[in-house]
């Protein structure tokens, strides 16, 4: 079991916490105070699925009766293009559009972000041929129960995002597949600094690699079964790595650190990314409540008004990113929604709100480590994909930007994020406890020594 380096210390829940300073205390609880002990990653994971089901109980899937839609919480769009203009100003600027979101939402969309449309619309492209072309054989070749880091094909049924789904009374199956991918220094437009370790601490080690898998463990299709995919697939990572860093020294800047703050943590940085498929939904026929028009929403891609909401399938169930945040491409049919929390809008209660669709953006959001080292500052928001019938099939490719997967964390400096409640950790630690969390129960009890 992975335990971090820590003194002992009461185990703030992480996910129900307001920081000392700057944070909107949007209804939430103060952290637990623990007996005395030394608080383990395997508590922290525990504390969040606890603040998931909290959340989920009494969650609205509507707006309360007489709430227009453009007055609920939404997702900010920032056009992040003078970033690059070179003057620290305008990245100052776009700064502080960057923290009020993640203040709040913890969810906003980029434009103008620097990765091509060409780079984006290949690596969507290979997602469809992956999905689609490859053989059922091939696939199950790559199955990431292969993997000790979760790299390869990953049927629908083999991980469950929010464990409760796996479970109860009415399990619910996630229609996602997914093929994951992480970094690797051949991907890195920087080369790296050759010091890259996995979230388990291993190196990379070339006695693993074979023609189709990489010394750092990443599985790929054979280059005459899928010809153009891996090459598709790196230039987009490429892009959206250094995108991912230029964002990284905004964050710095917008917690009123120095930009270059992160960099050192940041020279082999842990980088997984998956594509995802969610199939089409066959379309059914439902009755159709007519809506009163002022109710109706501004917002691109709303698609919740249309009473298909009942027939959805799970694509993926609630859950926050495990890392310091994600960078979302996704192909333009809806799915995407988000649980904002609990505000007078909405009777006090978390409200599901559809992820606008709007196409060149690329959508992003402060996951649960970023929310640790920012002491509950900014926001880790849960959401989910729903396929509805009818919407047709979905793909999207996440990124998720962690620091090097071994470096210690310290807290902030007070003066950013007031006094912090989190334990020093290493954020590779952290994610992999997070992600064997999502294997199936029997999954768990096999690999069991
Ligand atoms: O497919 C999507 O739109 C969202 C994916 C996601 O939230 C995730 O993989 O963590
Ligand atoms: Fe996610």
């Amino acid at each position: 079991m992975a335990t971090s380096t820590m003194s002992p210390q009461p185990v703030p829940d992480p996910l129900s916490m307001h920081a000392a300073s700057g944070a909107s205390s949007s209804s939430v609880p103060p952290p637990p105070t623990a007996p005395g002990g030394t608080p383990s990653i395997l508590e922290e994971v525990a504390a969040a699925q606890r603040h998931l089901r909290s959340r989920l109980a009494g969650a609205l899937t509507k707006p309360p009766p007489g709430v227009a839609v453009a007055a609920l919480p939404s997702v900010p769009l920032i056009d992040i293009g003078p970033s690059f203009d070179g003057t620290l100003e305008s990245r100052k600027q776009v700064a502080s559009q960057i923290r009020e979101a993640c203040l709040t939402t913890g969810f906003f969309q980029i434009s103008n972000h620097g990765v091509s449309a060409a780079a984006m619309a290949g690596v969507l492209k290979q997602a469809e041929r992956f999905f689609h072309e490859l053989s059922e054989p091939k696939k199950q070749a790559m199955h990431i129960k292969h993997s000790a880091l979760f790299r390869g094909y990953e049927p629908h049924d083999y991980t469950y995002v929010n464990p409760d789904d796996m479970a109860g009374a009415a399990p619910q199956q996630e229609t996602k597949e997914g093929f994951n991918w992480g970094y690797e220094e051949a991907l890195d437009p920087t080369g790296g600094d050759g010091a890259y370790v996995e979230l388990d601490g291993s190196r990379p080690s070339a006695a693993g690699a074979t023609a189709t898998t990489t010394a750092n463990g990443n599985v790929w299709p054979a280059e005459e079964d899928l010809p153009g995919f891996h090459a598709a697939i790196a230039t987009y990572y490429g892009q959206v790595l250094q995108l991912a860093r230029h964002l990284f020294r905004l964050f710095a800047l917008s917690l009123g650190l120095d930009e270059t703050y992160f960099d050192g943590l940041m020279t082999h940085p842990g980088g997984i990314a998956r594509l995802l498929y969610y199939a089409a939904q066959p379309a059914v026929e439902v009755e159709v409540e007519v809506e009163d028009e002022s109710k109706k929403g501004a917002d691109e891609g709303e698609g919740d008004t249309d009473g298909h909401e009942e027939a959805a399938k799970l694509g993926l169930g609630a859950h926050t990113d495990y890392e310091c945040f994600t960078l979302l491409l996704s192909s333009t049919n809806p799915g995407l929604e988000i649980l904002f929390p609990p505000s007078a809008v909405s009777d006090n209660k978390p409200i599901w709100r559809p992820c606008p669709v709007r196409p060149g953006t690329l959508t992003v959001n402060v996951a649960d480590f970023l929310m640790r080292w920012t002491n509950g500052l900014y926001k880790s928001t849960i959401h989910r994909v729903m396929s509805k019938p009818g919407a047709g099939e979905r793909y999207s490719v996440p990124f998720f930007f962690s620091i090097n997967y071994d470096g210690e964390v310290a807290p902030l400096p007070e003066r950013s994020v007031g006094e912090s409640l989190f334990v020093p950790l290493k954020a590779g630690e952290y994610i992999l406890e997070r992600l064997k969390a999502t294997k199936l129960l029997e999954e768990r009890e096999k690999e069991k020594p």
